[in-house]
């Protein structure tokens, strides 16, 4: 077996691995960086990239669908097979592409390809026939749709994000397995585009909100358009000869036997560490069997081994994983001086429709007592108005006695825009009475933030 002695190895050529690579590499030319699977990252292959542009597809038929309130009268057909191929070809020449184009213009020397796990606390081996071993290791290999136990076996039949994309036409029946980011946002398009869709949940609960009111306002407003079954669990799920037999129990007891061509599950996501031989790794796991490491340095207790990104299972995000990346390499660098990176404010995006974003610290991390909740529908916009969309509401989450924003959550047609201004406003720390002699341009859908931060100063007074 080959043996490689090395200052630096990052396990993982994703969003994160990449962010560390570029720090580190200005530092030294001892580095390895080892990738399992295809090049190309999660988010550019099968993640934010190939699920937004399907949403606008689905988006634009959606408003087809409803243009008659404003006069426009439109027919149209969905070609299925043009919907994939619009993904799968933006998806190879712009965003793969341009990760491919960066990993290509790495030199071959600080590649290798292989599954990585541990031998001992420094000891890498790729598929059995490399072992590296390297004075500093950064844990970057992301993670992998999680299926509970009844779809297991289905596995390779099933779909989840990582297949989705890959169809060649649109199914005519879709069940979607979950009520979080991934089947709201994905099981929305695939409805708008004609795909008779059901969406069935565990506990009852549907996205991030953590405000109860939030949760009601979301499952009203999406059970109007979608099919879904908030709880229950699937007793069975078996292949039949045009697609898949689920049998499905609802909390009332109810048996639901239902058969649809192709399944969706989106129930989460586990580490890629779980199977990469942790128990040899030496790092003091926590309960969940994921190693213990400080956010602000990305360092695993006391050891040399550094984590990033989807891998860690706390903030699988983009943005999230791209920072953790960098500070990780950072820490790696300044290693055994501690060096702490700036985290930003807490922030998500549901690009469901209508949005769901949530920025700063979430409603259910909050003492309820020492806070003041400012609300506003999005109907009372005069923008909403005009687009003639009165769905949703939004809460500002203000500290009582300083008068500054803690957090927000936002259900409405901008909900992306307003949660870019709220988190600026979080990070320099504002009171809501700073943040309301900002100018707000009329008509804007940032009118609803507004009345939503008046609300709270309102009650402050
Ligand atoms: C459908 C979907 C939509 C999403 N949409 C958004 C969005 O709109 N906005 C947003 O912010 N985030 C979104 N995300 C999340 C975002 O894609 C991730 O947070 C981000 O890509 C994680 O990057 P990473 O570097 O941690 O992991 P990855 O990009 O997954 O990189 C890890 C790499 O390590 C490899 N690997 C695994 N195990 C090993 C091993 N043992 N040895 C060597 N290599 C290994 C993997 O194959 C992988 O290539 C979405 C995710 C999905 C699935
Ligand atoms: N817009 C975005 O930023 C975006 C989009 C897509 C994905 N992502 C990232 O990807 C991660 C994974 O997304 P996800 O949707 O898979 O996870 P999630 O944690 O958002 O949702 C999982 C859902 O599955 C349900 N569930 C779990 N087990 C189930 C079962 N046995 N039966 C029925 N339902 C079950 C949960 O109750 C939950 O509703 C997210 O945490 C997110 O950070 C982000």
């Amino acid at each position: 077996m080959e043996i490689r002695e090395l200052e630096y190895v990052i396990i993982g050529v994703g969003t994160a691995g990449l962010g560390a690579f570029s720090k580190v590499r200005k530092q030294t030319d001892s580095v390895l960086l080892i990738q399992h699977g295809p090049y190309g990252t999660t988010c550019a292959r099968v993640g934010c990239m190939p699920s937004k542009m399907l949403i606008a597809a689905a988006e634009l038929a959606h408003n087809i669908d409803h243009g008659s309130f404003f006069g426009i009268d439109g027919q149209y057909r969905v070609n299925g097979p043009r919907v994939f191929e619009r993904i799968k070809q933006d998806r190879a020449q712009t965003f793969v592409g341009g990760v491919l184009k960066y990993v290509n213009s790495i030199p071959d020397k600080y590649k290798v390809e292989g599954k990585a796990t541990f031998v001992d606390p420094q000891t890498i081996e790729v598929d059995g026939r490399l072992r590296v071993k390297a004075e500093k290791i950064i844990l970057a290999c992301g993670s992998t749709p999680y299926l509970s136990p009844v779809f297991e076996p289905l596995r390779d039949e099933l779909d989840t994000s990582d297949t989705i994309f890959e169809l060649e036409d649109l199914p005519k029946s879709l069940a979607v397995v979950g009520l979080g980011v991934i089947a709201l946002e994905l099981g929305q398009a695939f409805h708008r585009l004609g795909v008779e869709t059901t969406l069935f949940g565990r506990s009852g609960r549907i996205g991030s909100f953590t405000h109860p009111m939030l949760q009601q306002e979301v499952m009203k407003t999406l059970q109007q358009e979608l099919d879904i079954i908030p709880r229950g669990h699937f007793t069975q799920a078996k292949k039949v000869a045009d697609g898949f037999e689920l049998t499905y129990r609802t909390e009332q007891g109810e048996e639901i036997v239902r058969n649809f061509e192709r399944v969706l599950v989106a129930s989460g996501r586990a580490s890629n560490l779980r199977t990469m031989k942790l128990e040899n790794s030496g790092l003091v796991l926590d309960d969940r069997g994921l190693p213990r490491y400080d956010p602000l340095t990305m360092q695993c207790g006391d050891s040399k081994v550094f984590i990033a990104g989807d891998a860690t299972e706390d903030l699988p995000l983009w943005h999230e994983a791209y920072l953790e990346g960098r500070i990780a390499a950072d820490s790696a660098i300044s290693y055994p001086q501690r060096k702490e990176g700036m985290r930003m404010p807490g922030m998500a995006i549901y690009y469901t429709d209508p949005q769901m974003a949530s920025v700063g610290a979430d409603f259910s991390s909050l003492d309820g007592e020492a806070l003041v909740v400012g609300r506003a529908r999005m109907g009372s916009g005069p923008r909403h108005e005009i687009y003639h969309d009165h769905r949703g509401l939004m809460q500002v989450y203000v500290d009582k006695a300083s008068g500054v924003l803690l957090g927000a959550e936002i259900f409405g047609r901008g909900a992306e825009h307003m949660a870019q201004t709220l988190v600026l406003a979080i990070e320099h720390g504002m009171t809501v009475a700073e943040i309301l002699q900002m100018p707000v341009y009329h008509p804007s859908l940032e009118e609803v933030m507004k009345a939503a931060l008046n609300n709270a100063l309102f009650q402050l007074k």
